[in-house]
């Protein structure tokens, strides 16, 4: 998936500092928000370089086959781990394509690790890919890779705006 043109990218100097929380984009966000009814709340965390760090209790709710995580959910949560990766380029992007290697049932109850890395960059395009385990960084369960592309907040969002759903406490997108 990686092109040959890929170049390295650096992290932004003013980028979140490792082990700290990279800031919510958004409260009602499905994925990070707070303060979304339904939603993953996680907390993508800086590390160090170009990589990101999460984990995911999962729950009841998140069911897909009897027991088991629904794809979709593990999807979800992949797209926010590395969706939100660009940040440590201050760069806010959306996803442009996804893939996912499922390689193992993830029970109900457990908790995903998530580690993600930016791969690299061609003009707005930003490559980054992710692991997941259950506790055992060595037995990975499910592995992605994403491109993500950087865009203009205000104009991407222009038209749809008047639509978005807010909370009390909504600190903007
Ligand atoms: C969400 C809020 C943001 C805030 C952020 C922070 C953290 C958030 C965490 C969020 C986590 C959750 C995040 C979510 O869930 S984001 C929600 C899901 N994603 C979307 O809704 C995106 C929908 N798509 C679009 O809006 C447009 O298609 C975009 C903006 C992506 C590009 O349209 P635009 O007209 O602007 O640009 P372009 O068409 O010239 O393309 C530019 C370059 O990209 C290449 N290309 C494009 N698509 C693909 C593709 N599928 N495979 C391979 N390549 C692709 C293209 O060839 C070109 O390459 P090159 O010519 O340079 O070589």
């Amino acid at each position: 998936m990686l092109p040959a043109d890929i170049e390295p990218v650096i992290r932004d100097p003013k980028a979140t500092p490792p082990g700290h929380r990279i800031d919510l984009h958004h409260s009602m966000c499905f994925g990070c928000g707070s303060e979304a009814p339904v939603g993953l709340r996680i907390e993508v965390i800086a590390g160090e370089g170009l990589t990101v760090t999460a984990a995911m209790k999962v729950e009841d709710w998140m069911q897909g086959g009897p027991g088991v995580i629904h794809g979709g959910v593990l999807s979800a949560a992949f797209d926010e781990v590395m969706g939100t990766s660009p940040l440590l380029l201050r760069k806010p992007v959306v996803t442009g394509h996804l893939e996912i290697d499922y390689a193992k049932p993830i029970p109900l109850g457990s908790t995903v690790h998530f580690t993600g890395e930016i791969l690299g960059g061609v003009r707005r395009k930003v490559y980054t890919r992710c692991v997941a385990h259950l506790g055992d960084p060595a037995n990975p369960v499910a592995a992605a890779h994403a491109l993500f592309i950087a865009i203009d907040l205000e104009k991407h969002f222009s038209g749809y705006r008047e639509r978005a759903v807010h909370s009390q406490h909504q600190n903007g997108a």
